[in-house]
């Protein structure tokens, strides 16, 4: 008999995992009772991966993305990105590698209204203090990549929803991370608006290598995404039971069982 980490290394499809979560938990305790979101829950995401999370509503979709993109700390368990542990990392080189590694994006784009398209991308490098003919020249190429060359001088107020979702993917990219976490892009968009998110994405992620992760709820979005996950009682499991293109990535019994 093999354990599940056994499992994880012989089926490991494609050398090192961008990103190894070992055993992960994650408790609330509130009002004397303690709710278990995640639990040990072992994964493996391999660079250019991109995956869909599903699950039901309060299953742990937003808070595991949290944590791999450490704005959240796991009550046990451990991150190893590119061979590096996470949660030893200090405060400062955590924030450093939230700033260059990871691009967020939300439901909600928190884009700033007075600002147009074009400097909401640039902000970025604006604080980081980089030249700023340089982060305006990527800004735009960022623009142009997501289709807005036309939309750089519109404030967000000025743009349709999809509009303002890609200004928000623009400026998550701009550092050039590694890894970029959405969660519920679509959320507010109608299902065509969402699909053209998704196109973008896909876009992205096959021209950089750019690692994607979203969570979603809608599962025709899902459907669309190489790697579908479904994350119930704690774990990440397979949506369709025996699914050969998640192997590698968890356990082979929770791939092979449904929950
Ligand atoms: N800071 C907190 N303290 C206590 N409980 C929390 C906290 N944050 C989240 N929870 C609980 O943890 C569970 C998981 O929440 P989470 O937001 O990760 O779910 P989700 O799958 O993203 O849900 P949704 O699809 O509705 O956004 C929920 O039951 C939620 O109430």
């Amino acid at each position: 008999m093999t354990d599940g980490t056994d499992t994880l290394l012989q089926a490991a499809p494609q050398g090192e995992p961008l990103i190894e979560m070992r055993q992960l938990s994650k408790r609330y305790s509130l009002r004397g009772k303690t709710l278990t979101v995640l639990e040990k829950m072992d994964f493996n995401v391999f660079g250019g991966d991109r995956i869909a999370i599903m699950g039901a509503s309060g299953a742990g979709k937003s808070t595991l993305l949290q944590v791999i993109g450490t704005l959240d700390e796991p009550t046990s368990g451990e991150i190893v990105f590119d061979g590096q542990q996470l949660f030893s990392k200090t405060s400062r080189q955590l924030a450093a590698f939230r700033n260059h590694e990871v691009g967020f994006v939300f439901q909600f784009h928190h884009l700033l209204p007075e600002f147009t398209a074009l400097e909401n991308v640039m902000l970025p490098g604006m604080i980081a203090r980089q030249n700023r003919e340089k982060v305006r020249a990527r800004a735009e190429e960022l623009l142009a990549q997501v289709g807005l060359a036309e939309r750089m001088q519109h404030q967000p107020g000025e743009l349709s929803g999809g509009e303002q979702q890609r200004v928000a993917i623009a400026r998550a990219l701009f550092m050039k991370p590694r890894l970029l976490l959405a969660d519920e892009p679509t959320g507010n968009l109608d299902l065509k608006t969402g699909a053209g998110i998704h196109a973008v994405l896909r876009e992205l992620n096959e021209e950089t290598g750019v690692t994607v992760i979203i969570a979603t709820h809608d599962p025709r979005l899902a459907q669309e995404m190489p790697i579908q996950l479904k994350l119930e009682k704690g774990r990440l499991w397979a949506i369709e039971p025996g699914d050969d293109r998640v192997r590698g990535r968890l356990a082979d019994e929770l791939i092979d069982t449904a929950p």
